[in-house]
């Protein structure tokens, strides 16, 4: 098969520079769009340079539509506002669009979904192999216990983070909720101050840490009267985040259009 044609947005990011690093180590791969936002400081400048390699011939650029209309496919960590704006441009230009982004609104969530009917997307708060295999763990285990076990989540991320709970928090909470048979919009409780009165039976809790330069610490705590289970991850390097993402666009090319997750990419549906 020939390279797979990819446009970085976000380029000038934590995660964008990681990217195209990853892209460029990658033989079967092509960088060949670097789009940062209007204005950026780095509009113009050599991609390759960005991610601490020598030069690519890619130059970060504004214009999304004329990018993508030359490319197989966009990955994307950047904000919510922004990776909405891109999924309108990937389904007109019917190339895959591998979203990392997190910190969605129900509507923002609602237009992604309407520009998969038109390309294939893959989207998920966690792009490693690990915190998607502790999440099909996560399932099984609050499927195994009844409500007498307190369900937990607790996070911590670097200071520069800007939503919270982290998508990874809510993607563990939504598989321990699946694995209990409810729902986070019924079930999850996402603050906590004051006379807040005992927990109540049932709840899924979440607790948010922001300091120095963590990448992402995540821990499920099934909390019972004598016992407790923690199942954790600890993330050291973006590389994971990145090397998943690039996994998904290779998985997403050539498939229908429709909104995938990184549990379809790696297989473990049936886990
Ligand atoms: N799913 C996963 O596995 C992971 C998800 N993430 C998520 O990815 C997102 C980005 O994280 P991170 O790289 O740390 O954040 P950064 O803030 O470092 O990067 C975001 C980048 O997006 C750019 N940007 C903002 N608006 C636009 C726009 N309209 N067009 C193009 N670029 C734009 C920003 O530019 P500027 O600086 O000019 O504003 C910045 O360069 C977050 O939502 C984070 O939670 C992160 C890691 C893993
Ligand atoms: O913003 C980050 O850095 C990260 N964001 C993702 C999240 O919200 O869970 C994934 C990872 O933990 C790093």
């Amino acid at each position: 098969m020939t390279q797979m044609r990819l446009v970085v947005v976000g380029a000038s990011g934590r995660m964008g520079r990681v990217l195209i690093q990853t892209i460029a180590e990658a033989p079967d791969l092509l960088l060949v769009g670097a789009v940062d936002q209007p204005g950026s400081d780095f509009l113009g400048r050599d991609a390759g340079e960005l991610a601490g390699l020598p030069p690519l011939g890619v130059k970060v650029s504004d214009d999304p539509l004329t990018l993508f209309a030359a490319a197989d496919g966009v990955i994307d960590f950047t904000i919510p506002a922004a990776t909405v704006a891109y999924a309108a441009f990937a389904a007109q230009a019917r190339i895959v669009h591998v979203i990392g982004t997190t910190g969605f609104s129900p509507e923002e969530d609602a237009k992604i979904a309407a520009a998969a009917r038109h390309a294939a997307i893959v989207k998920s708060g966690n792009m490693s192999l690990g915190v998607n295999v502790l999440a099909a763990v996560v399932r099984r285990v609050a499927r195994a216990l009844d409500d007498n076990f307190d369900i937990e989540v607790v996070e911590m991320h670097h200071n520069r983070k800007i939503d919270a709970p982290s998508g990874t928090a809510l993607l563990l909470g939504e598989a321990a909720a699946q694995g209990r048979g409810v729902t986070l919009e019924e079930n999850g409780v996402f603050t906590r101050h004051g006379v807040t009165g005992p927990r109540k039976a049932g709840d899924i809790g979440f607790a948010t840490l922001r300091g120095g330069t963590v990448v992402g610490e995540h821990n499920v705590i099934f909390a019972g009267a004598g016992e407790r289970i923690e199942l954790g991850h600890r993330s050291e390097d973006r590389g994971i985040f990145a090397r998943g993402a690039l996994a998904a666009a290779r998985w997403a090319r050539g498939r229908k259009p429709g909104l995938y997750s990184m549990t379809d990419v790696l297989g473990l549906n049936d886990f």
